[in-house]
């Protein structure tokens, strides 16, 4: 058998012919991509790599060195992609966003939905955008704050995303996916959850508490301490306030806000049951035109990919490579498509950047059906 050292030698004078071709190959790549750039032809070809792929692997023998070499050629062709989206760049090529930057929201003129009623966290959020005097209504559902802002009945919607404890609020990602609405900015409420109920009422009268799932799910440890209460959903904290009040009924108990218990007239009987002291919501604010903010530094995105092994990893890398930093993902099951998923994708960012559009120009020719959900 032969030395580690000799072995080692013999790898030397391969790694250098390899290292070789690899850089003559890409030379070739960039005078594709200067022909592409130049005829207006997309960068991603999937047919020419399919072929490409099955043409290696048909070069070698075994399984093993079949699914290797198709993996390194995936890798390479990845690396070719990467070099003629910068020649696009260079070339000033990258094209234009359909969205429109300005300089402000108008805050003081417009008209504002939230999900709930009186006292919801939602309206919480929705004053702390858009000010004390914001000219605001509530609808009962998410869907319907939707369906607002897509035909027009407002100008925007604020709407819970995602909760330092509980999570996302899952649905709110299903409805970005199916409306032609867009994220225009965010902001981030600190909750406190109390558990309240009609005056005079005392613990050992209660048998359900009433509230929105994920107030359920951030209070959890609490209820878990008077495991004898049934827990029911309802769509909202602040309905849950005023439907112990409608039924007139001590076994019952909300939780809410304080500010919900006050305006729907509950008292507090324990206040700031969360098991987070810390716990807070994201809330989005969504209107229907493709607009952002001049100094916006965070992007959304939803996108499908083929059901095959390594292609997330492989998108991924346009983040990696266009030293872009990912903040977030999250992924659904696609609509009548069993076992496969889209993905949504938060990442820092403008879309005015080169290094975005070139990011994006990559995934949207890369991936399915990708959108952007806003830019804020
Ligand atoms: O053939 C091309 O169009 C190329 O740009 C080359 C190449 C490759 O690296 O082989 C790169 C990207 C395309 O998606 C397909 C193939």
């Amino acid at each position: 058998m032969a030395e580690l050292a000799q072995l080692r030698e013999e790898l030397d004078r391969i790694d250098d012919q390899i290292a070789k071709l690899y850089e003559e190959r890409m030379r070739v790549c960039g005078e594709v991509g200067e022909y592409k750039v130049k005829n207006g032809r997309k960068v991603f070809d999937r047919q020419r790599e399919n072929d490409k792929l099955a043409d290696v692997a048909s070069k070698v023998s075994g399984d093993f060195n079949k699914k290797g070499i198709q993996e390194l050629y995936q890798q390479l062709m990845s690396m070719s992609r990467k070099l003629q989206y910068q020649q696009l760049v260079e070339a000033g090529a990258l094209g234009r966003l359909p969205f429109i930057r300005i300089s402000d929201l108008d805050r003081q003129n417009a008209r504002v939905v939230f999900q709930g009623t009186e006292g919801a966290y939602s309206q919480a959020a929705m004053k702390q955008f858009f000010g004390e005097n914001v000219n605001g209504f509530h609808v009962r559902t998410f869907r319907e704050a939707m369906e607002a802002i897509e035909e027009g009945a407002a100008d925007y919607a604020v709407l819970p995303i995602e909760n330092s404890t509980a999570g996302p609020v899952i649905e709110m990602y299903d409805l970005l996916d199916e409306f032609e609405n867009y994220i225009v900015a965010e902001t981030i409420l600190p909750i406190v959850h109390t558990l309240s109920g009609l005056p005079g009422t005392e613990l050992s009268d209660i048998k359900r508490v009433y509230s929105k799932t994920e107030a359920l799910m951030q209070t959890a440890d609490f209820l878990d301490s008077h495991s004898d209460w049934q827990r029911i959903s309802v769509v909202n904290t602040a309905i849950a306030a005023k439907k112990v009040l409608d039924d007139n009924d001590r076994t019952q108990a909300a939780v809410c806000s304080a500010y919900a218990a006050k305006v729907h007239g509950l008292s507090v009987l324990v206040d700031e049951i969360n098991d987070a002291e810390d716990n807070s919501t994201r809330f989005i604010v969504v209107t229907n035109q493709k607009v952002f903010l001049e100094n916006a530094s965070k992007i959304s995105i939803r996108f499908e990919l083929p059901h095959r092994s390594g292609s997330l990893y492989s998108v991924l890398s346009h983040f990696i490579y266009n030293d872009l930093n990912m903040t977030k993902i999250e992924s659904r099951p696609v609509k009548g498509r069993p076992w496969e998923y889209c993905f949504f994708v938060d990442f820092e960012g403008n879309l005015e950047e080169p290094a975005v559009k070139n990011a994006i120009r990559g995934l949207r020719e890369e991936t399915q059906n990708m959108k952007i959900l806003g830019n804020y």
